[in-house]
């Protein structure tokens, strides 16, 4: 049973992420993202609910229930390791290139890294709000979000960020981002990102830079809240992985846990290589666009405030409400 502490907090982020849903509908994304972009006092109420929400709330729910909730955040580093140290990027590597042979593709690219023990890899954190995974030895983190939660996560707007041609590391001036080298990551994280982001265009342009940003081999790694059962967004989740194999990404990791799902997409030696598999698809079985559930509702306009108060609400829009994905129920 939730805290009213946790249910406070919880309605803080669901009205902030309603209310730029709302507003993108009447203005118009871009404009609607700038304006949330400039209320800074709102900007700020929601990064330390959600901080407060992920470090007080979640993580000791997580602790409790073992096998289920496991914790988003050592779900991605699990992965990490398993695929840097243990050889799950040689395993894939030797995949793709039996699939050049036969699809005729000549590689390139000089894909042999060699091994990764003891390497420290290179992660964006993408929405990182309080920097979660800095705890992690073989991280070296760059944080960043809209804004940022701790001294340590760097202001920086993914959507609006410039991605330039560069070998050398680009230093950040002061506690802001704005400019990136592109190949420069091993792991990109998205966790609790994309449904933050009121249109399709918007999630696909984050998946664009993140693709630029990687270099080849590297990981994105999405987790996104969905407290249904594995096949109620089967199609939105088959949907992501169709147009992110259009781009270049792999997928070579799914797990639907019991709020969330967890999803590992390598950015492939060859766009031609991870586009085969969408190329082979009925293209009429999927949406071509990066939905969420919340882009086909029309319960936006419905305070959830009532909801939780009010018994006398249909008991299918109260579940549907509570239900939305905007943050996993942990
Ligand atoms: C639901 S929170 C998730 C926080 C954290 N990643 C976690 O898993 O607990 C989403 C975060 O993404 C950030 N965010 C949304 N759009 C962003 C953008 N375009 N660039 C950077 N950060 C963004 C928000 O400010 C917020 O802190």
């Amino acid at each position: 049973m939730a805290s009213a502490e946790h249910l406070e907090l919880s309605n803080i982020i669901k009205n902030t992420h309603q209310s730029l849903r709302n507003n993108a509908k009447v203005l118009g994304a871009d404009d609607a993202w700038q304006k949330h972009c400039a209320d800074k006092d709102m900007l700020k109420e929601y990064s330390e609910a959600m901080r407060e929400l992920a470090t007080k709330h979640w993580e000791e729910n997580c602790s409790k229930i073992q096998s289920a909730a496991k914790s988003r955040i050592h779900w991605v580093y699990d992965f990490c390791h398993y695929y840097f140290f243990k050889e799950e990027i040689v395993r894939q590597r030797l995949r793709e290139e039996d699939i050049a042979k036969k699809i005729n593709l000549s590689l390139d690219i000089d894909s042999g890294t060699g091994c990764f023990c003891n390497k420290i890899l290179k992660v964006l954190d993408v929405g990182s709000c309080y920097n979660p995974f800095k705890i992690f030895k073989c991280f070296d983190v760059v944080p960043i979000d809209i804004a940022p939660a701790s001294e340590d996560v760097f202001q920086c707007d993914f959507l609006n960020l410039k991605i330039v041609e560069c070998s050398d590391n680009i230093e950040p001036k002061g506690k802001q981002i704005c400019v990136l080298p592109q190949s420069a990551f091993d792991v990109i994280i998205f966790s609790l990102l994309l449904e933050y982001l009121p249109c399709p265009e918007q999630r696909q342009l984050c998946c664009i830079n993140a693709y630029k940003l990687l270099r080849y081999e590297g990981l994105l790694i999405i987790i996104t809240p969905d407290s249904k059962h594995v096949g109620a967004n089967a199609k939105i989740m088959k949907s992501w992985r169709y147009n992110l194999s259009l781009l270049g990404f792999s997928r070579i990791k799914y797990d639907k846990l019991p709020h969330i799902h967890c999803m590992v997409f390598r950015k492939s030696l060859s766009i031609e290589i991870a586009s085969r598999w969408a190329k082979l698809q009925n293209a009429e079985d999927f949406y071509h666009k990066m939905f969420i559930p919340q882009d086909f509702n029309d319960f936006d306009n419905i305070d959830i405030n009532d909801v939780q108060q009010h018994k006398d609400v249909d008991e299918d829009i109260q579940n549907k409400l509570l239900l939305l994905n905007e943050l996993p129920n942990f």
